[in-house]
């Protein structure tokens, strides 16, 4: 009773760590879903797949069919070719290839007898014991080339079957020490396959996560990059449309400047024509009475003395009688010429009206003036006018007038310029006579 006993607690501890283990000999559970999912997802995002060390390679056939001797409807007969095929095959095979294929053998064993043992009720202990020596020796066989395995290969699901059947049918024979050490063994490499996962999990994510944090690293580059080329495009535009501005400024301004010079000068041009005489050239009488009005006023204020001249041309309505208007016009502008050219610079020459001329001498007394007039007077009538069609002698008769008086207007003084003027006409004509030689003659005829 005792022994009985024994026994069923050892069988109860074996089948709490079969049960306990039966979830690792799973070939998919969550965490290898969640592993699957993550290296799916990983593949998805080009992370490079996961390298086991030192794993030796295994023939693609073989894999499926330790996988289809874990179901519980087998053709028995096609796996048993297939493996047959793989043991007279010539080709060499690897520590890791032989190992799965002694597995192979072994389960293939386990459920051919299963399945013959199924009706029947009694079991042939003889040949229970048989069967089991033979699964024992085909999976030590195995495991001899543990050796030649990586750790990590050992840990994998189809490897890790081995531990579990040796267990299994050394409980059958009551060898309960060695079910013990190769549960043990198999939990070890469970934990191994487990913390391999994990590891490898964990890497999958961190080269993910790097992968994704690359990503977005790319993605803000881009955009500040865009961003700048946007900026830098902005900046540009801006620039061209200130120099647009600036040269558009500046055009407006130049032809702003343009206009306002033609504008000066045919305003000048207009307020000259104004002023001046058609025929000669000369000061007209608006300017003439302008320029005389301004010049006694500031000699008004000076001591210095400014004279009056008045010139009117001797005969000139016989001359354009003889001549005609034409070279009358003519004889005009010569005598108009020869006077400016004697006067100073800083004498002022105007047409007062028809063959009349007046002349306005600052910083001129009486004698000074005598003499400008003396000298205009010889040199028009030393002039040869015969070139232009006309007498040969034009003469001019000049009345001389000085401000002595601070207080006289300008109309005074040109009265007084065309008295004296007359004066020379009186005399002869060609011929100059001063205001105060009038002045003396009226005196002396009044005594
Ligand atoms: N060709 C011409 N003749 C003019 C012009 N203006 C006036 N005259 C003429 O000039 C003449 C002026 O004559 P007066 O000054 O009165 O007399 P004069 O013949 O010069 O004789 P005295 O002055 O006494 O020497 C007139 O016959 C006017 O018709 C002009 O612009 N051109």
């Amino acid at each position: 009773m005792k022994l009985t006993g024994q026994r069923q607690l050892i069988i109860l501890f074996i089948q709490w760590l079969l049960v306990t283990t039966c979830l690792a000999n799973e070939p998919v559970n969550k965490a290898d879903k969640l592993l699957l999912s993550v290296n799916t997802t990983a593949n998805k995002n080009t992370v490079p797949p996961l390298t086991v060390i030192n794993k030796l390679p295994i023939n693609a056939q073989l894999l499926p069919l330790i996988t289809e001797l874990n179901k519980t409807n087998i053709n028995h007969q096609q796996i048993d070719i297939a493996l047959a095929q793989f043991t007279l095959s010539k080709v060499l095979l690897n520590a890791a290839e032989q190992y799965l294929l002694l597995v192979a053998q072994a389960l293939l064993k386990e459920s051919l007898f299963n399945q013959n043992n199924h009706s029947s009720e009694v079991i042939d202990s003889a040949e229970s014991s048989e069967h089991n020596a033979q699964i024992i020796m085909l999976l030590q066989q195995a495991d001899k080339l543990s050796e030649q395995i990586s750790i990590e290969q050992l840990a994998q699901p189809a490897f890790l079957q081995l531990h579990l059947l040796l267990s299994e049918h050394y409980a059958r024979q009551q060898q309960y020490d060695l079910a013990y050490l190769e549960q043990k063994a198999y939990l070890k490499k469970y934990n191994i396959y487990r913390k391999n996962k994990r590891l490898n999990m964990i890497e999958s994510l961190e080269q993910s996560f790097e992968v994704q944090s690359k990503k977005a690293n790319n993605i803000l580059m881009e955009n500040q990059n865009e961003l700048k080329e946007r900026r830098v495009v902005e900046v540009q535009k801006e620039k061209s449309s200130q120099q647009y501005n600036f040269i558009l400024i500046i055009c407006t301004a130049i032809l702003f400047l343009l206009l306002f010079y033609r504008q000066l000068r045919v305003r000048n041009k207009l307020l000259t024509l104004t002023k001046t005489d058609d025929l000669t050239g000369l000061a007209n009488r608006s300017a003439l009475f302008e320029q005389g009005e301004q010049m006694v006023n500031n000699f008004t204020h000076q001591p210095e003395e400014l004279s009056v001249l008045l010139i009117d041309v001797d005969h000139f309505k016989q001359l354009n009688d003889k001549v005609g208007h034409h070279l009358g016009d003519s004889a005009l502008v010569v005598v108009s010429q020869l006077m400016k050219e004697t006067m100073r610079s800083r004498d002022f020459l105007a047409r007062l009206a028809g063959d009349k001329f007046v002349a306005l001498l600052p910083f001129a007394d009486c004698n000074k003036a005598k003499a400008i007039a003396m000298h205009i007077n010889k040199k028009i009538a030393h002039y040869d006018f015969s070139s232009l069609m006309l007498p040969n002698t034009i003469t001019i008769s000049i009345g001389v007038i000085t401000m002595n008086d601070k207080q006289i207007s300008f109309d005074d003084l040109l009265h007084g310029a065309d008295l004296t003027m007359y004066q020379a006409k009186a005399q002869g004509r060609n011929s100059v006579v001063c205001y105060k030689n009038i002045v003396a003659s009226q005196e002396r005829r009044v005594k």
